[in-house]
């Protein structure tokens, strides 16, 4: 049984703890490392799992060291936990902008690290997650953390070079999607609509985009075409948002988002 040690059960690390119980991981194979007792507590009763004070504790002896904490917190936490590591146990970063190279630097030799950037879908099992090696991490050590993110949602393998360009489209990217789904709910009470039937309207056009994109494979361009008919009411919708440069909006967002990636790294 593989053991997993999640270093910071804040937003990430819960889903994570929730979504591999989900997927039917034993509550013995986790444990938790949280700073507060309220919180220890609290998830210790809400998942079964052991919720340990000191992440040097929690990462004794487990063959996966998951770092779920903020990423200016995450250099400082590794040479704490480097003298408990079991040999052979794997780092696995979940912070925006550190790269495998500085955490490698905090670590005994050696060490496999692998970064990660996740996404809170994995909640749901319909996370995205995007997966880089450092120098030290073998076949056997990605394949390890690409079946973990598995058991939460799908996982790619892409060089860490893409990695803060990845953060700015999946990593961040339900942020945005959630922001999408507000601005039409809250249109469609501008309209009129009550505010429970202009969330069931929102929720489920976005589930069904997303899952007609997914399943016919089609170019999305194409299928927003089959939407605007000629003359049509789609048609005058998309102008607006042309005008209001919604396209440029989002490609400035995702730069941002990229940059502070790399910043985050230093
Ligand atoms: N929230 C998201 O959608 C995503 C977050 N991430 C990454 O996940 C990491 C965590 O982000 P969030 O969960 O959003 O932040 P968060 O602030 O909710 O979680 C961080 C947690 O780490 C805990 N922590 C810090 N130092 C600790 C220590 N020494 N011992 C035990 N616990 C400690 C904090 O108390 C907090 O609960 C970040 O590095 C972020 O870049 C990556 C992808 C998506
Ligand atoms: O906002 C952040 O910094 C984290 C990383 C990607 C999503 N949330």
């Amino acid at each position: 049984m593989t053991t997993v040690a999640i270093l910071g059960v804040g937003a990430m690390g819960e889903i994570i703890l929730s979504g591999l119980l989900r997927a039917g991981w034993e509550p013995a194979s986790l444990v938790g490392a949280a700073r507060r007792p309220a919180r220890r507590e609290e998830l210790a009763s809400r998942y079964g799992v052991r919720i340990e004070e000191s992440v040097e504790s929690a990462a004794g002896g487990a063959d996966v060291v998951l770092v779920g904490v903020k990423p200016y917190d995450a250099l400082a936490l590794l040479p704490r936990i480097a003298p408990h590591l079991a040999p052979g146990a794997i780092v696995i970063s979940l912070c925006a902008g550190i790269t495998t190279a500085q955490m490698e630097a905090e670590l005994p030799d050696g060490t496999p690290v692998i970064r990660v950037m996740p996404n809170t879908p994995a909640q749901v099992g319909a996370g995205m997650s995007v997966i880089s090696a450092g120098k030290y991490a073998s076949d056997a050590d990605l394949a390890t953390a690409v079946s973990l993110m598995e058991a939460v949602g799908t996982a790619v393998v892409i060089p860490e070079a893409h990695q803060d360009a990845a953060t700015a489209i999946s990593g961040s990217g339900p942020a945005y999607v959630f922001y999408v789904a507000e601005a039409l709910i809250d249109a469609g009470v501008l309209l009129g609509l009550p505010r429970t039937v202009a969330t069931t309207l929102a929720t489920q056009t976005l589930l069904g985009s997303a899952t007609l994109l997914d399943a016919t494979g089609e170019h999305p361009t194409l299928l927003r075409e089959r939407v605007t008919s000629p003359g049509g009411t789609t048609a005058a919708a998309l102008r607006v948002l042309d005008e209001r440069a919604v396209t440029a909006a989002f490609i400035a967002a995702a730069e941002a988002c990229r940059d502070r990636s790399a910043e985050l790294g230093g």
